[in-house]
């Protein structure tokens, strides 16, 4: 039988080991600038507890922009990505030296982890991620988790730490992740529309038609609402429930009270290669494939050969992420290509036969395997 909401939140808050992502909204203060010590010191305190109960917590926290718009005498957070960039380079130093502060009060040591989205994209650089945060939990670290924002490109880009948050808990196989924002609940539609309502479970995405899910109401965040939905649906697809409050919330939330948002994991799930396929990866290009290439690959689960491609966008090197797309743009699948995007136009519409007998048999090859590919 089908986990109850209150069931969930029970395993959220006798998780084992448990992920938390904490929002610059929940950190800063007013229009942001500068860190906000005692919503901090809460944040600490709580975790601390968890971790005396002996579970393992990994913290992602956002922040290092807004915690760099004070100390750099901006008005607002900036919306250029070098200044993004100074600002987080400043901030995260004030950010990690808070942590430090705060969890050694408690006796606990804090380990800084900085993440690209090139990182996770990468599987080797992937794996060895894992290795890391795995360490730091058995030397008893608390690992603190943010983007490399310093040298994040506007191409590759987490930019929001909710899908990092999800790829994390993944990564560590939590029992839990819990994301802390400054609403205290999904709602029916944004907080601010008079007479929208608290979502208290999410069972399915069926449940997510009647929501209007919008963007970000703070002047520091980023991803808003949109990127949290996505962010459960990530860790649900690996088994991991997810748990969505406001910071001040966070002690009752994981002592199974009804507060926030509760997202239920998929009932089925992939296996680990796939699932960082289809949300770990970012893709360098697209293949656009013709409607029989579609089928073969949504209902016959075939790999892709060059004759149901039509078209190729973006540059990138065999072995890189790409996405399939039908003739209309939807991506219906992520797959790892086996050409670079300069040799491909030659190849599309063509028979593996043909190919093989002009340019050598190395040219029988699928595009994308199918133990490459992920429908999505
Ligand atoms: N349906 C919704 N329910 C709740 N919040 C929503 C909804 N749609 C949009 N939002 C907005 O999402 C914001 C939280 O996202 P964000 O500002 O990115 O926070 P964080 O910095 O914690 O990541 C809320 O303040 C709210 O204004
Ligand atoms: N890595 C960035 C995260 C930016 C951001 O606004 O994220 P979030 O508050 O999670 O929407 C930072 O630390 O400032």
């Amino acid at each position: 039988m089908a986990d109850t909401a209150a069931d969930l939140r029970a395993a959220v808050g006798r998780a084992r080991r448990l992920v938390v992502k904490v929002g610059s909204s929940s950190l800063t203060s007013g229009q942001g600038g500068h860190l906000d010590l005692g919503a901090l010191t809460a944040l600490v305190d709580v975790l601390a507890a968890r971790r005396a109960d002996g579970a393992q917590v990994v913290l992602v926290s956002s922040g290092a922009i807004a915690a760099g718009i004070g100390p750099l005498g901006l008005e607002r957070r900036p919306t250029d990505l070098a200044t993004q960039q100074a600002a987080a380079s400043v901030g995260q130093g004030a950010l990690v030296a808070a942590y430090q502060a705060a969890f050694s009060r408690h006796g606990l040591t804090v380990g800084q982890v900085l993440l690209t989205a090139d990182d996770t994209t990468r599987r080797a650089h992937y794996t060895n991620a894992r290795r890391t945060l795995e360490r730091l939990l058995e030397l008893g670290v608390v690992p603190i988790v943010n983007e490399n924002d310093t040298v994040a490109t506007h191409e590759i880009r987490f930019g929001d730490n909710d899908r990092l948050a999800a790829l994390v808990a993944d990564l560590v196989g939590a029992d839990g992740l819990v994301l802390l924002t400054d609403v205290d609940a999904l709602h029916d539609g944004p907080p601010s529309r008079a007479g929208s309502r608290r979502v208290p479970f999410v069972a399915t995405t069926a449940d997510l038609e009647a929501v209007t899910i919008g963007g970000t109401g703070s002047a520091v965040g980023s991803g808003g609402m949109v990127t949290k939905v996505e962010a459960a649906g990530i860790a649900g697809a690996a088994g991991i429930p997810t748990l969505l409050t406001r910071l001040p919330d966070v002690e009752d939330a994981l002592a199974g009270a009804d507060v926030g948002t509760v997202f239920a994991p998929a009932a089925a799930t992939r296996a680990s290669r796939k699932r960082w396929l289809a949300h770990a990866t970012t893709a360098r290009g697209t293949l656009v494939l013709d409607d029989g290439a579609v089928v073969a690959l949504t209902q016959r689960r075939t790999s892709l050969l060059p004759a149901g491609i039509t078209a190729v966008t973006g540059s990138f090197a065999a072995g890189d992420p790409v996405d399939l797309c039908a003739a209309d743009g939807t991506v219906i699948a992520r797959g790892l290509v086996t050409y670079a995007s300069g040799e491909l136009p030659r190849l599309l519409g063509r028979t593996t036969r043909d190919l093989a007998r002009e340019l050598g048999p190395a040219y029988q090859r699928e595009v994308v395997h199918r133990d490459d590919l992920v429908v999505l």
